[in-house]
């Protein structure tokens, strides 16, 4: 009898298990719907409230946020009209001082509007002129308008340009002299007003006590005409290059709130502009929108094989982009010192910038680009802000931005004269390890750096829906005009079923985990491949796969939740690992299934750039292969 009961007891607790296992993964299911309706329902409200925006924005294409619900359709034509006490005075200074002819889209009313004292933010795409929105108006107004801007060279490149147009500025920032310092703070209460700008870092309004009286004599005596916060962004943690000191410019909305306040920047979503608003104490900002879309840019993604991007690089400015300026973006000072070599190896005019070179050495380098002496600039993201040059051909990201706001700003920097340019991306799978070591530390940095692979690694989606998505616009995808390459190549990919391989490759890692092992991405890429060491091979199922399909593969996994990242920490570096993703146990069931997109055959692509386009009507070249991404497959001459 007893051995029955065992019996018994064997069986129930056999099926026990299999009831909590299935159990568990019922849960694991819920809560992915729940999560699933939890961001459909954001998506729903955000996209209610474009659309409300979209019917009352006076923009005809619809793409203007919507402004704050008491700024009506009619309010912005209002704001957008010339029959103001001073829009005489405004479109002489905009002709006589700025040379200019007319003014862009939302220019005139976003200078009304600061102009009738309301507090204003400003989004507009980087290059499109929102300098003029604060510097025209303090021409025209009493006294001085105080603009606080992240950075000195930033600050010194529009004092040159303002002293070239006869309009006085100054600044007091850390190497401000103690005698310009004096003439600048003694002139702040000067009836005569002698400079019409001010221009000062954060850390001088949170540090000097002098400067805050100053400017609180200043205010008394109607003398501050207006604030204006550039890269307004700077002040929220979810804007993407968050400043600490930016955090306590609160204080000039409380003690001089009947100053207007402007804040500019060119990639802010409708969460950061509410932060900002809170950190700034604006009670009631109006928010004009310019729409993000740069028509005449090119987006292109390639993938990258490590040791041939350079190459190609130097292939690309040799023929494509022959005698035009350009920009390599890359990850790490040491790539930009070694790209730019490898550059100059190739005969190509390129010199490195990052932060570590010298302020002389630096402003060297970008002097000698802007004047052409040198075609390219190899630099890290410390090449940013402040950089105007009109003509700039292409943007070339020789490793991903950290982020979608990143990727904007950055490649913003092409076209700003209007006419066609290029932003080409090549897209490496250890890049993304690289780059996710980097912002470990960082509240948001993964969730933006995923962001942007996925941006990279969408076949189905036209780019500028994606950026579009992203900053919370509304966008028809007509609109792109095949300039992106995934427009340009139409319904050229497949939806690929991958369990099967998932299933594999997840085995790997839980089978390294078993064995007390950690795994790092390009190990399980190695070891699916069949290359690792000889004790996995046993085990695991080979793939026949190719090396940028299993890329691939791993990259959506991760995206996707089936695997998760697990960093470890030494004292000099840190490592990237994959382990299994909440997910994963979904796999164990049989009937889970997991699609992904491809291009179809994931070689041989023929894509054409927008340069290109108009320069092989000319010349009569052929187009430029590109995204060949087949391991094994090189084109050495892309060109004839
Ligand atoms: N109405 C206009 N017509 C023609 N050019 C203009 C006009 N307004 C501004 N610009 C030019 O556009 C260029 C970029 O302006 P600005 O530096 O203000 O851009 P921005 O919007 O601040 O960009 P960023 O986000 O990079 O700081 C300048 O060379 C400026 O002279
Ligand atoms: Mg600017
Ligand atoms: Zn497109």
């Amino acid at each position: 009898r007893l051995s029955k009961v065992l019996f018994f007891a064997d069986d129930a607790q056999a099926e026990l298990d299999s009831v909590e296992a299935e159990l568990e993964m019922v849960e694991l299911q819920i809560s992915e719907l729940l999560e699933k309706q939890t961001k459909l329902n954001s998506r729903k409200n955000k996209l209610l409230h474009i659309l409300e925006g979209a019917c009352s924005s006076a923009q005809p294409s619809g793409s203007c946020k919507p402004p704050k619900p008491s700024f009506s359709k009619q309010d912005l034509q209002h704001y957008e009209e010339s029959d103001f006490s001073w829009s005489k005075e405004v479109q002489a200074k905009l002709c006589n001082v700025f040379q200019l002819s007319k003014f862009r889209p939302l220019q005139r009313a976003a200078i009304n509007l600061s102009m009738s004292g309301k507090d204003l933010f400003l989004v507009m795409p980087t290059g499109r002129g929102k300098s003029l929105c604060y510097q025209l108006p303090a021409l025209c107004s009493k006294g001085f308008t105080l603009v606080i801007a992240p950075l000195v060279s930033l600050m010194e490149d529009q004092l040159m340009y303002l002293k070239s147009i006869n309009v006085p500025a100054v600044t007091v920032n850390a190497s401000s002299t103690k005698e310009d310092s004096k003439q600048v703070l003694a002139g702040m209460t000067d009836k005569n007003s002698p400079f019409k700008l001010l221009y000062v870092t954060p850390e001088k309004i949170a540090k000097s006590k002098l400067l805050m009286s100053k400017l609180e004599k200043a205010y008394n005596m109607g003398l501050l005409a207006c604030i204006a916060v550039d890269e307004v962004h700077c002040c929220s943690q979810w804007g993407h290059d968050f400043r600490p000191d930016y955090k306590l410019l609160g204080i000039l909305k409380r003690q001089f709130p009947k100053v207007p306040l402007v804040g500019l920047t060119a990639t802010a979503t409708s969460n950061v502009l509410k932060d900002c608003q809170k950190i700034l104490c604006v009670q009631e900002p109006i928010t004009l929108t310019a729409p993000f879309n740069r028509p005449n840019l090119y987006y292109e993604i390639r993938f990258k094989h490590n040791e041939d991007c350079t190459h190609q690089i130097a292939e690309l400015i040799r023929e494509r982009y022959k005698n035009q300026s350009g920009i390599v973006y890359v990850f790490s000072q040491k790539d930009a010192e070694v790209v730019a070599t490898d550059l100059q190896k190739r005969n190509i005019l390129a010199q490195p910038y990052h932060a570590s070179m010298e302020p002389s050495d630096k402003s060297l380098v970008h002097q000698r680009w802007s004047s052409k002496k040198i075609q390219v600039v190899v630099a890290t993201v410390a090449f940013g802000m402040g950089i105007d040059k009109a003509d700039v051909r292409f943007v070339i990201h020789h490793t991903i931005s950290k982020s979608i706001e990143n990727y904007y700003q950055e490649s913003g920097r092409a076209g700003r004269d209007d006419g066609s340019a290029d932003c080409i991306v090549f897209f490496g799978f250890a890049d993304i390890f690289r780059i996710s070591t980097m912002v470990v530390m960082e509240n948001t940095g993964q969730q933006k750096l995923k962001n942007m692979v996925a941006y990279c690694q969408n076949v189905d989606r036209c780019r500028r829906a994606m950026m579009a998505i992203h900053f919370d616009e509304v966008w028809n995808d007509d609109e792109c005009n095949q300039m992106c390459d995934v427009c340009r190549h139409g319904n050229d990919y497949i939806t690929m079923d991958i369990t099967k391989h998932a299933r594999d490759v997840v085995a790997i890692v839980e089978m390294a985990s078993s064995m007390d092992e950690k795994l790092t991405p390009l190990k399980v890429c190695d070891a699916w491949m069949g290359k690792g060491p000889a004790k996995y091979r046993k085990t695991i199922k080979v793939t026949s796969l190719s090396r940028v399909e299993v890329e691939s593969i791993i990259i959506h996994l991760l995206l996707h939740g089936y695997f998760s990242e697990d960093f470890s920490f030494t004292p000099y570096t840190t490592h990237f690992y994959l382990k299994l993703g909440r997910k994963a146990a979904l796999l164990k069931n049989g009937n889970h299934s997991i699609t992904m997109k491809m291009r179809r055959g994931m070689s041989h692509k023929v894509s054409e750039s927008a340069a290109e386009k108009s320069s092989a009507k000319v010349k009569g070249k052929r187009p430029a292969d590109s995204d060949y991404r087949k391991s094994g497959v090189k084109k050495v001459k892309t060109l004839l």
